[in-house]
């Protein structure tokens, strides 16, 4: 019995204190707690204001004790806010912080609304810089006035700020706290404003850009003892002798044209100063090369900030994106070029090419990091086929796999040959998502895919490609080619932004990604596995994102939008109303593996959705990247190559696989590891793929796993096969309950669309489709056209009315 009452009497407590927590964490309690907090606000700025005014009337009355100021009615003061607003005044404003005061005012006016969940600023951020600009005002005040004697009845730094100036004043002196001062004063502007740092930059900038005009126009010479304008001035002279050209029956290069016009010397300048000069050296060939590294900045400090007032991430608005420590530097360092390989390369190039009568004027070399291209410009005259043909000879001379020439390189008037490098570089994944590039880039999808022959970070938007196929050998890079496509996505995007889905029968590429489900995955309702490796969940996975596609378009119509990007703007700004089925949608990226295995075992079924996919669903937001190992025209048929205009080849096993992938030769002389030709409409580059291993994804998929994320993976529609549903649904003696409602809509709306019975009964899928085979069972509507909607049969709502009481 005792047990009992006790047992009670704890639940009592227990449910006592979950009503006391609900109350306290509730709408009333929060907007009671905002009220008195804005109502108390205004009444101290009204205090301080009118103590400004009236506080010297005031004074006498306020040296009495707080407890005969308020009990003496005799007592009358000046200020506006009664005996309590000048008693407030005087304690908070004279004892303490002085006119910096005000700042508490701004204080509880923004905790108010903080209170009423409608934020005016970062709170925190903003009530700890308030507090700390309140104690610097006060001790800037306190420490001006030390040493001025003034009559005034006002502290303007109050008691506090004074009596911190005159301590730290005995501390460090009086020059030591004005140094305090200052540098606190500029560390409360650097973490108050975000564009601080760069406004500096822009600054120092500007300044060495007007430095750099000063030499080009010729003020150099008269600031001739500046540093930076020396070493600009030997890089002209230096570039007087880039031009030249090579005439063999001379002893010395015949200087080409020593008065280059002053705009070309300018623009190299500023070429020179970026790149890694390297001596141009003199050789038995007796022809100058120029060498050009460039080297790109980069910010090791990098991770993407939240986007502020940005709706859809506010339900993981604590997310925080990956930081680039949680990848490797695989760079050995000691990668290096030498001078003796390019001069021995370069030689051999020459010897080769004057074996067969073929004489060069000039030429260029640019270090890559894993291959250096040679830049040839070819005496008038020489036929550049000609070149084209000696492939095999100089990679015979240079006894080098992979040589590859390109006659001639689009836009520039030069022929090139690309040479491997003897000790190649990897190119870490770490190293160009901290490039500027990435980081500053405005693109919806940015992926940072490696570094091309001149170094620069390669970055594409995903968004605009807009799907990609991805073929090479095995062994030569594309797993490691696709983890560093969707690492720079998780990188630059907010789970509410982005989903993948993701396809590998082979079943053990993507697993690593199964722990980022709940945040950046999608997948059918009743899938256990995110990742899908099943060949039928696969068709109906791709079918279901075929709806969602229909779906998509059918929203943007209704919104009178033209792609994903005007929806979802209009959607942010609030201009679509969700009732009517609008919703934020994220980007969904499908990636397929092993492509080949899939079109082997289930052929049409897939080929089909996905070059739908890839015909259409470009403008909803759905972009698709496929990998093969078997580039064969069986497995990347005329209809996918013609949906996938954006291809990327690893090294693959012969020319033909090469002309498969890219419509022309080049993949099958790539040197492997990475080393890829990437196809963007009709113009091809080679880069070296960034390399991120294993472990540095698992780091970054465990950092996003780590913290709050939705409570299930992103939910594509529901899909019901052919070979479900079926003879038992059309059974008209049971009919679902919404049938005539639907019937009735369908009919008002001459429309058949699952779609809209859908959307109009907010049910899933599966249900809709079975209503419409009821109303096709029913002859109410027509059967299935694919993608279009059916056709009705029933003209008018009497008409289906006669039909409905007939059935
Ligand atoms: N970008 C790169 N930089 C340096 N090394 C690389 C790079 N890409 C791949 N490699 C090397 O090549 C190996 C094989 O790469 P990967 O697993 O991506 O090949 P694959 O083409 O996917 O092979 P498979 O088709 O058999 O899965 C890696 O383990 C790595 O050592």
């Amino acid at each position: 019995m005792a047990k009992k009452t006790k047992r009670k009497q704890t639940t009592n407590k227990a449910s006592k204190l979950t009503g006391l927590k609900s109350f306290l964490t509730g709408e009333k309690f929060k907007y009671t707690v905002g009220l008195f907090l804005l109502v108390f606000g205004l009444y101290l700025l009204i205090a301080f204001i009118s103590f400004l005014f009236t506080g010297h009337a005031d004074h006498s009355k306020l040296d009495l004790s707080w407890r005969e100021l308020l009990a003496n009615t005799d007592i009358k003061v000046h200020n506006k806010a009664g005996k309590t607003g000048a008693y407030l005044g005087e304690a908070i404003i004279n004892r303490g912080f002085g006119l910096a005061s005000f700042l508490l005012v701004f204080m509880l006016v923004i905790s108010a609304f903080q209170f009423f969940n409608r934020p005016l600023v970062k709170y925190w951020r903003s009530m700890v810089l308030a507090f700390v600009s309140m104690l610097w005002i006060s001790l800037f005040l306190g420490l001006v006035l030390m040493s001025i004697n003034t009559e005034s009845f006002l502290y303007l730094g109050g008691e506090n700020g004074y009596f911190l100036a005159v301590w730290l004043s005995s501390l460090v002196g009086y020059v030591g706290t004005f140094f305090l001062l200052v540098c606190s004063l500029f560390l409360i502007i650097l973490f108050s404003f975000d564009n601080f740092i760069p406004w500096l930059k822009q600054v120092f900038k500007k300044r060495e850009t007007v430095v750099e005009e000063a030499v080009a126009t010729g003020e150099a010479k008269v600031q001739a003892e500046v540093e930076p304008e020396e070493n600009i001035s030997k890089v002209i002279d230096e570039n007087d002798t880039i031009e030249t050209i090579f005439d063999p029956d001379e002893e010395q290069p015949v200087v080409l044209d020593n008065s280059l016009d002053r705009e070309k010397i300018q623009e190299n300048v500023r070429e020179q100063l970026a790149a890694k000069e390297v001596e141009p050296e003199e050789d038995k060939e007796g022809l100058e090369m120029t060498v050009e590294k460039v080297e790109e900045e980069t910010n090791e400090n990098y991770t993407q900030e939240a986007t502020e007032d940005y709706d859809p991430t506010l339900d993981l608005s604590n997310y925080q994106f990956p930081s680039v420590d949680l990848l490797d530097d695989h760079s050995s360092g000691n990668a290096e070029v030498s001078n003796d390989e390019l001069i021995t390369n370069k030689n051999k190039i020459v010897e080769t090419l004057r074996n067969y009568k073929i004489e060069i004027t000039k030429i260029r070399a640019t270090i890559g990091p894993t291959i250096t291209l040679y830049e040839i410009v070819p005496a008038p005259g020489v036929r550049i086929a000609k070149i084209k043909n000696l492939e095999d000879d100089i990679a015979l001379s240079l006894a080098a796999l992979g040589i590859r020439i390109i006659a001639p390189i689009p836009g520039r008037g030069t022929i090139g040959i690309e040479v491997p490098n003897q000790q190649p570089e990897i190119v870490s994944m770490r190293s160009i998502i901290s490039s500027k590039k990435f980081q500053e880039s405005t693109a919806e999808l940015p992926v940072v895919l490696g570094k091309t022959i001149s170094n620069e970070t390669f970055l594409i938007d995903l968004a605009k490609m807009p799907h990609i196929l991805v073929a090479g050998a095995t062994g030569q890079g594309k797993s490691v080619g696709l983890n560093a496509i969707i690492t720079s996505l998780l990188y630059k995007k907010h789970p509410s932004q982005l989903k993948f889905v993701l396809i590998d029968p082979k079943k053990v590429e993507m697993s690593l990604y199964s722990t980022i489900e709940k945040h950046f995955l999608a997948k059918l309702p009743d899938d256990e596995e995110p990742i899908i490796t099943d060949i039928q969940k696969v068709k109906y996975t791709l079918n279901s994102v075929n709806i969602e596609m229909d779906t998509r378009y059918d929203l943007l119509k209704k919104a009178h939008a033209r792609n994903i990007k005007e929806y979802n703007k209009k959607f942010i700004s609030r201009r679509l109303n969700p009732e009517k089925g609008h919703r934020y949608l994220p980007y969904i990226v499908v990636v397929i593996d092993e492509f080949a295995d899939l079109i082997m075992t289930a052929g049409k079924e897939v080929e089909l959705p996905i070059a739908r996919i890839a015909q259409l669903a470009r403008a909803v937001g759905i972009h698709m990247i496929i990998a093969t190992q078997r580039p064969s025209t069986n497995i990347i048929t005329g209809v996918i190559k013609a949906n996938f205009p954006s291809r990327i080849a690893f090294k693959v096993a012969s020319m033909i696989d090469s002309r498969t992938i890219l419509d022309t030769p080049g993949a099958n002389q790539l040197i492997g590891k990475g080393d890829m030709l990437i196809a963007t409409g009709s113009h091809i580059t080679r880069v070296q793929c960034a390399f991120v291993d294993t472990p540095e994804v698992e780091r970054v998929c465990e950092h996003i796993s780590g913290q709050q994320g939705y409570p299930t993976a992103f939910l594509l529609p529901e899909y019901v096969g052919e070979d479900e549903g079926g003879a038992l649904d059309t059974d008209l003696s049971n009919r679902d309950e919404l049938f005539n409602d639907a019937a009735r809509i369908i009919v008002v709306n001459q429309m058949g669309s699952t779609s809209m019975i859908q959307r109009k009964f907010s049910i899933g899928y599966n249900r809709a489709g079975r209503i419409m085979d009821q109303l096709e069972a029913a002859g109410i509507v027509g059967p299935s056209e694919g993608s279009k909607a059916r056709q009705v049969l029933v003209q008018d709502e009497y008409s289906l009315e006669q039909l409905l009481n007939g059935l």
